[in-house]
């Protein structure tokens, strides 16, 4: 791991797994309190030169990243799909998810970085500076190890800071690679560091350290709480990108092919492991049939198989627990009424291999009411809800704990509009699907989120304002 510009290895280690094989990879250290003194040390004493940096001398830096993501871009990708079992074709869109995240970086380079305000008085002046904030923490999950990297570190480094990462415990190596990619662009020493380690452990230490000015999280709602308390005492800035519960709604006068292939693109990417993901289709009773003959065209289609061959469309699941959990949601769905059309755990012809596989599942005669569609499943399984009229189907989407990403098809632009008003969610696609779009604003409501990512929203999260008020008068 990178501690403050060293590469360190410790006796201690925690092993990480391949999920398509359900061997081991390799070892990763473990981060102890020794580890996070040394790194925020070092950061606190980078980021003071950092900052004083321009804008436009930061943005040369992050430039040379770009390029040596470019140079590394076939490496990362294989790195992606041996921790987190992704396609490689997926992991190689993940990898151009990391340019993204640092060309919008480079936007800001001629940044207004604040405002003067006219002042009640003669001769003297008031500002509102923008400025850094220091040494950011951030959390990241295992599904997007490289590109959510990204979403962080080019933010909190174009704006200034320095920034400590704590990468899920299933997926440390993408982040340890980007890490040694920022350094051979010439990142300054200190400024990105690693720590490997569980959460509770060296994440929980990294967000409780005095020197922490902000945290940065995505990943379950459960650790966003947990993060957020263990924030609270400190009094600072807390941004959470939490789970998700996306609704895909057709109604009756949609596109229904454009309907069909983007509601099944939206589940079944990334394994169904995407915080935007199509969660629970709701379809109006007239096309209600129709939607389902055709999508279980497309899921009977899919090629699950290993993630490096180029064939593949889904990989397996991230890890056992994960699909432990999702095979409970599918046996509970089932148990509590609903019909399955197809899948529902293992794939036959891979029902003796150590991966961590799972068949596209579809799931009908589902009700709102049941955990399946109440809660994530974070999986490749779809249930599909009928309904009858707007203000029922606004109610189900809405009923949720979650207001992350929504998604509807219609050709009515009355009906358009007012989806916009009336659903509860930080993101709402009409006639299309994602991802989101890096200059937008990826923004949880309710248990999804507090703050956000990407664009000028999100890149504002990394900086403070300070007020200034300054005299000139000549003499008295
Ligand atoms: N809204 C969004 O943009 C996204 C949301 N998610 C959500 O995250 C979940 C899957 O990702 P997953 O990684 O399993 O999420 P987890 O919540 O398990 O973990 C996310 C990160 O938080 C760390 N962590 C967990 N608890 C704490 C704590 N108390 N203090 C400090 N760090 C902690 C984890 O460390 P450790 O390594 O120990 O697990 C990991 O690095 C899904 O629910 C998904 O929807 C995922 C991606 C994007
Ligand atoms: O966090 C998620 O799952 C999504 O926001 C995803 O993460 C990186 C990709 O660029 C996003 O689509």
């Amino acid at each position: 791991m990178l501690v403050g510009g060293r590469w360190v290895s410790t006796d201690e280690t925690r092993p990480v797994d391949n999920p398509a094989t359900g061997d081991v990879l390799t070892e990763v250290p473990e981060a102890g309190p020794e580890h996070l003194e040394e790194t925020l040390a070092v950061a606190y004493k980078a980021q003071k030169d950092w900052g004083r940096r321009t804008y436009a001398e930061r943005a040369d830096v992050l430039a040379a990243v770009i390029d040596t993501v470019e140079e590394h871009a076939e490496e990362l990708a294989q790195i992606v799909v041996a921790e987190q079992g992704k396609t490689i074709t997926e992991a190689r869109g993940e990898i151009g998810g990391v340019k993204a995240f640092f060309d919008f970086a480079l936007t800001q380079k001629y940044r207004n970085v604040g405002e003067v305000v006219a002042s009640s008085a003669a001769n003297r002046q008031l500002m509102v500076r923008e400025e850094p904030i220091g040494i950011v923490a951030a959390i990241i999950p295992w599904n997007f190890p490289a590109a959510i990297f990204a979403r962080k570190v080019a933010p909190a480094l174009m704006a200034g800071n320095a920034i400590v990462l704590k990468p899920s415990e299933l997926t440390p190596l993408s982040a340890l690679a980007m890490a040694k990619v920022c350094e051979k662009a010439g990142v300054p020493a200190g400024l990105v560091s690693v720590l490997t380690g569980g959460g509770r452990s060296i994440g929980k230490a990294l967000v409780e350290h005095p020197l922490v000015g902000m945290v940065t999280v995505t990943g379950s709602t459960r650790a966003g709480r947990e993060i957020l308390a263990q924030a609270a005492h400190k009094v600072i800035p807390v941004s959470l990108e939490l789970g998700g519960k996306a609704p895909v709604i057709v109604f009756d006068d949609a596109d229904l092919d454009l309907a069909v292939q983007e509601a099944f693109e939206s589940r079944f990417w990334n394994c169904g492991q995407v915080c935007t993901c199509n969660e629970r289709t709701y379809v109006q009773r007239g096309v209600h049939d129709e939607f389902v003959r055709r999508l279980l065209e497309k899921v009977n289609g899919l090629v699950v198989g290993d993630p490096l061959d180029e064939g593949s469309q889904i990989g397996p699941k991230v890890s056992q627990a994960e699909w432990d959990k999702v095979k409970a949601f599918v046996d509970g769905a089932v148990d509590a009424g609903a019909r399955l059309e197809t899948g529902g755990g293992r794939p036959e012809d891979l029902a003796d291999d150590k991966g961590f596989w799972f068949a596209p599942t579809v799931l009908t005669g589902v009700s709102n009411e049941m955990d399946i569609v109440q809660q994530e499943v974070f999986g490749p399984v779809l249930p599909i809800i009928p309904f009858d009229t707007y203000d029922e189907v606004v109610e189900y989407a809405n009923s949720t704990d979650y207001g992350l990403t929504a998604y509807a098809y219609t050709e009515d632009f009355r009906t358009a509009l007012s989806l916009t008003e009336d659903l509860e969610f930080g993101e709402v696609y009409i006639n299309q699907t994602g991802p989101e779009q890096v200059q937008g604003f990826h923004t949880g409501w309710k248990m999804s989120g507090l703050g956000g990512d990407d664009g000028q929203h999100g890149f504002e999260r990394y900086t403070r304002k300070k007020t200034v008020y300054l005299d000139y008068r000549r003499g008295s």
